[in-house]
């Protein structure tokens, strides 16, 4: 078997293209142009290109960006008097704090005093506790982006054995929910695991969110199963790869998202969709 590309690029530009066209009938109606809020705090390379991707995402589908890009050395206190101010601008419907935060600033702190209505990573606690207890509020996105992605498939996601590699805070732990309350039978695999080939090999479809090139080896896989590889690494000659060997990897799966232009894509394409649907849920 030789899989078939799950193209995030593709998928994520025709959500965005879907949110642009909701936008201009909202617009149309007399409605709030949706805002969203960027703070960046410091000067770390890796999240200013992501910060650089989602503000790209903001113009392409007519949302009003608010963008702050402060020093690493901003006391917490501007950032809670920040966060405060944009809780209550009726402009913004969004608020994203990127991450990393500089160590002096207590990050769950500040995600926190974000409005939950407004924090469209869904990394607010009430926003975590919602997913949990399948109430309504916003999901963190790059969990939710891989549903979509999934949704993309021709396979069910029901009843499947899903293997979740990380149970990071922001992607493995909200992962391995998503899929549960997707009805499929779910393990979870972090550094204490053993056997971690053993419970890949049982996986129909895989996820792996660690960040160590390499760590899933393509011969472990499942004949048939699908592959989102959720790692980022930055090479030293400057490429960037997955978690997992893609080559050998893609020679046994069905479907397989690649690096760049799979699950990173629809992270942001999905912040942007968060963002819509704060204003329509909890601002119209
Ligand atoms: N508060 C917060 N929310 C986040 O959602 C958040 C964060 N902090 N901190 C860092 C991670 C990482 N993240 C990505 C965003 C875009 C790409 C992305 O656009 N990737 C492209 C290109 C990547 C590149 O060229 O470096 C791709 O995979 O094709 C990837 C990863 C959001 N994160």
């Amino acid at each position: 078997m030789t899989a078939r590309i799950l193209d995030g690029k593709r998928i994520a530009d025709e959500l965005l293209e879907r949110i642009k066209g909701r936008v201009s009938v909202r617009v149309a109606a007399g409605k709030s142009q949706p805002g969203l809020a960027v703070v960046l705090v410091g000067a770390d390379p890796a999240s200013a290109v992501y910060v650089k991707n989602k503000r790209k995402a903001c113009k392409e589908v007519a949302f009003r960006s608010f963008d702050y890009d402060l020093p690493a050395e901003t006391p917490e206190a501007d950032l809670y008097a920040l966060i405060d101010r944009l809780n209550s601008d009726a402009r913004v419907h969004g608020i994203l704090v990127q991450l990393p935060l500089p160590p002096h600033i207590d990050a769950t702190a500040l995600i926190n005093r974000i409005d939950p209505r407004k924090d469209v990573d869904g990394f607010h606690a009430a926003n975590v506790g919602s997913l949990v207890l399948r109430q309504r509020g916003l999901r963190p996105c790059t969990p939710k982006g891989v549903m979509t992605l999934l949704a993309h498939t021709d396979r069910p996601v029901r009843g499947q054995h899903a293997v979740i590699v990380g149970v990071s805070n922001h992607v493995g732990r909200p992962m391995a929910l998503e899929l549960l309350l997707a009805g499929c039978t779910t393990t979870s695999c972090h550094k204490f695991t053993r056997d971690l080939p053993g419970f890949v090999a049982q996986a129909d479809i895989l996820v792996v969110a660690v960040g160590r090139p390499g760590l899933v080896k393509g011969e472990w896989i499942k004949p048939g199963a699908i592959v989102i590889d959720i790692g980022i690494n930055r090479l030293d000659d400057g490429s960037l790869v997955g978690d997992v060997e893609f080559d050998a990897a893609a020679a046994r799966a069905s479907w397989i998202t690649p690096v760049p232009g799979g699950v990173g894509r629809m992270t942001v394409a999905t912040l942007i969709e968060n963002t819509l649907e704060a204003a329509e849920t909890f601002f119209d």
